[in-house]
């Protein structure tokens, strides 16, 4: 039968060059050609087939979990896919697993705070998945108090080994992806005792269960923590517990890059600082927040088109009803969101540049940038992944009714992402981590220290604290200099009035604690800046193709005046703006929804998702939704039967007893 596409009216509309959007989405040509050649290979391949996950029961799911686990790394090894290849097919497998944990976590804790030797040994093993590896740091009792872990490492001078214990219930080490079932080895943290002394938390490597039979090895207890949020979803995942009993392992199995243990039991701290223990958490933080941009578009993908195919009200002289993308208050829930996922895509990948760097600096003993490093990725993950858990939920229900059911893709999406605010920091522990940085910029303002990177808008303290905005018409509010004023007047004037109120507080830690309210929002305030001024940046670079610019230009617009609506509460407060330049930021919006509304379509098909990918019967390429609901339907267990199990025992009786009842 030929194959009908019900959304090419939309696409025909589009005002710009989709292919070459599809380079820019994915950041070069070679991203897109192994984007779109790694997606293909995955849709095509029956053995990935993902649409029966929400009715497997928990075993289940983990065994099909590790059988598609297996045979990834297996077409990895035949085709002889690279790091960058490898990493693309298992994103569009789609199935949190272990090995997300294995090469996310593992191999870059080894990487970034093990020694060359130690690299050597272990990451040779890793790579060919010799050995399987998690990150085991948080505890039943500790996880965002990274000081306050509780997992002792004491040294023993006579063995030259450590002895790994859990002293209490609450240092089981509890949460760690891949813990529960699959690991043999762990990077674990835990306090270094040497001599008595506690010289804080340490990461050290440990082999947990046999690589013969997988049995747990002696004076190690591991397991499961259990059933999580949502069917299927992070069910995939065996998030573990873990506890030891005075288990040994070789001095040589502390991570040795930031300080060393000697064979003597000296503790050796090197030039490096402290803070870079805590070095994979940056790195992580900062491919979270790419991540965040491949969720949020998946679910505008999904609304978006669903929109352009629903239909209700409106018909006239018995005509099609009107799309519910039409309606402004369906664009004005919608656009923003779509704007976002591409503020994050362009954010997450200024980020990556920005760890890459001072990676590079780190590597020749050049720390000065690391604060920032901590600040921005600590910061854009929580911004990022709060907005996005919040938009994939607003695309539910966006989509109605039809939304809430497993085969729009939409709940297991929202149960997948949502544990993102949390892992890896919690998003307001994280806000605060910012504030902290904010309020030490804050106090050298006026002292002569240069300030560089996302905070030398500060050096401008004496103009952002007393500026208006000059914007006198609609129009004005797309040019980047008001709208960059607004955001930097905005962000600096929260952060010195937090300053301030500190500064009255008995002490600062006092200050800080009850200030902590009003410095989060400082924090997403600078946080939003750096968003929108990355924004920018990406326009103001190399954009080639028809029409590009111009659309880029309205989702970057939406974006920031869509947020200075939602919080145009601080911009009137501050002084930044006034309800009259506000007024004209939303006429600019209304003005710039119509502009996008022609392109809606045509800016998700530049996500290049394939339909295995989005996994919503909603969200099809083809917008052939409503008889694909209705097959879909029939082959829900619960109609394998016409009558169900059950009713003769539970709904039969019942009725019968009506039936007397009523005879009575
Ligand atoms: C490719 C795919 C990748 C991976 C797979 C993806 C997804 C898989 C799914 C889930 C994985 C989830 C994994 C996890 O969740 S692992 C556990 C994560 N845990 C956390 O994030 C804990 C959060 N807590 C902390 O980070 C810290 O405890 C803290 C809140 C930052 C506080 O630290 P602490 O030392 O007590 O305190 P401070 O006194 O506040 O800081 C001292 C000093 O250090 C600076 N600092 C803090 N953190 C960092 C850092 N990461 N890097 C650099 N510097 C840091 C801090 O600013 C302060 O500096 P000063 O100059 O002010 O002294
Ligand atoms: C799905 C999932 C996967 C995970 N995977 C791993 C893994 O692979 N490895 C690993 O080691 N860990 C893992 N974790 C653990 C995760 O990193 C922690 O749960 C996370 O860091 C939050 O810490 P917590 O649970 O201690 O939260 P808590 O700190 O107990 O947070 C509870 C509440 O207290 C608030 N709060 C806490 N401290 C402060 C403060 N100072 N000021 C203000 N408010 C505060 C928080 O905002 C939050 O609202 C995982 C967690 C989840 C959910």
């Amino acid at each position: 039968m030929e194959e009908v596409d019900h959304l090419a009216h939309e696409r025909n509309k589009a005002q710009f060059d989709v292919e070459a959007m599809k380079i820019v989405w994915a950041g070069s040509r070679h991203a897109f050609e192994v984007s779109d050649r790694m997606s293909r290979l995955v849709a095509s391949d029956p053995a990935f087939r993902k649409d029966n996950r929400a009715t497997l029961s928990r075993k289940e799911l983990f065994k099909n979990t590790l059988r598609k686990a297996a045979y990834a790394w297996k077409r990895i090894v035949e085709l002889h896919l690279s790091e960058e290849e490898a990493s693309k097919l298992r994103f569009f497998v789609d199935e949190p697993a272990y090995t997300d944990l294995h090469w996310g976590m593992f191999v870059p804790a080894i990487k970034g705070q093990g020694t060359d030797e130690q690299h050597q040994k272990w990451l040779t093993l890793a790579y060919k998945m010799q050995i399987i590896g998690c990150y085991a740091q948080t505890e039943l009792g500790h996880g965002s108090n990274v000081q306050g872990l509780e997992t002792t490492a004491t040294f023993d001078p006579k063995s030259d080994e450590f002895i790994i214990h859990s002293p209490t219930l609450t240092s089981s080490k509890w949460w760690p992806g891949g813990l529960g079932k699959v690991s043999t080895h762990a990077v674990i943290y835990a306090r270094l005792i040497i001599d008595g002394r506690d010289h804080g938390v340490h990461g050290f490597i440990v082999q947990l269960r046999s690589l013969d039979d997988h049995l747990p090895l002696p004076g190690i207890t591991i397991g499961d923590i259990g059933m999580k949020f949502g069917n299927g979803a992070y069910n995939t995942m065996d998030n573990g517990v873990l506890q030891f009993n005075h288990v040994r392992i070789p001095r040589n199995q502390m991570l040795m890059r930031v300080s060393q243990v000697t064979r003597e039991g000296k503790y050796v701290q090197s030039d490096v600082p402290r803070q870079l223990v805590y070095g994979t958490m940056v790195y992580v933080r900062q491919t979270i927040v790419s991540d965040a941009s491949s969720a949020l578009s998946r679910a505008v993908c999904v609304a978006v088109r669903y929109s352009a195919v629903r239909r209700q009200f409106g018909s006239q002289d018995g005509g099609p009803e009107t799309q519910v993308i039409d309606y402004k208050t369906q664009q004005s829930r919608l656009f923003p969101l779509l704007a976002s996922a591409y503020a994050f895509r362009f954010v997450g990948e200024w980020l990556k540049w920005l760890y890459m760097d001072v990676t590079k600096r780190l590597q020749a003993n050049e720390f000065s940038t690391l604060p920032e490093a901590h600040a921005c990725t600590a910061g854009l993950k929580s911004l990022t992944t709060t907005a996005t858990a919040d938009g994939i939920e607003e695309c539910r229900k966006l989509c109605g009714g039809h939304g809430y059911l497993c085969s729009s893709g939409l709940p297991e999406l929202f149960a997948v992402y949502v544990p993102a605010c949390t892992y890896e920091g919690d998003n307001t522990v994280l806000l605060l981590q910012v504030a902290r940085f904010l309020m030490k910029t804050v106090s050298q303002l006026g002292s002569g220290k240069q300030l560089v990177g996302t905070t030398a808008y500060m050096q401008r303290a004496e103009h952002l604290m007393q500026c208006t905005s000059d914007v006198r018409s609609a129009e004005d509010w797309l040019k980047p200099s008001f709208i960059l004023e607004a955001f930097e007047a905005r962000a600096l004037r929260l952060a010195v009035t937090c300053a301030k109120n500190i500064s009255k507080a008995p002490n600062p830690e006092e200050g800080f604690s009850q200030l902590s309210p009003d410095l989060a929002e400082a924090a997403v305030a600078h946080c939003q800046l750096i968003v929108v001024s990355k924004f920018i940046d990406k326009i103001q670079g190399d954009i080639d193709g028809m029409g590009l610019k111009e659309q880029l230009q309205a989702l970057c617009g939406i974006y920031a005046l869509s947020l200075l609506h939602k919080h145009l509460g601080e911009f009137l407060s501050t002084g930044c703006i006034t309800p009259k330049q506000a007024a004209l930021a939303n006429e600019k919006l209304r003005s710039l929804y119509a502009k996008v509304r022609p392109n809606a379509v045509a800016l998700v098909d530049a996500f290049n998702y394939t339909d295995h990918f989005l996994g919503s019967i909603l969200g099809r390429y083809d917008g052939n939704v409503y008889p694909k609901l209705y097959e879909e339907a029939w082959k829900d267990p619960l109609n394998d039967s016409v009558v169900p199990d059950g009713y003769h025992e539970y709904v039969r009786p019942l009725l019968k007893q009506q039936l007397r009842t009523a005879k009575l």
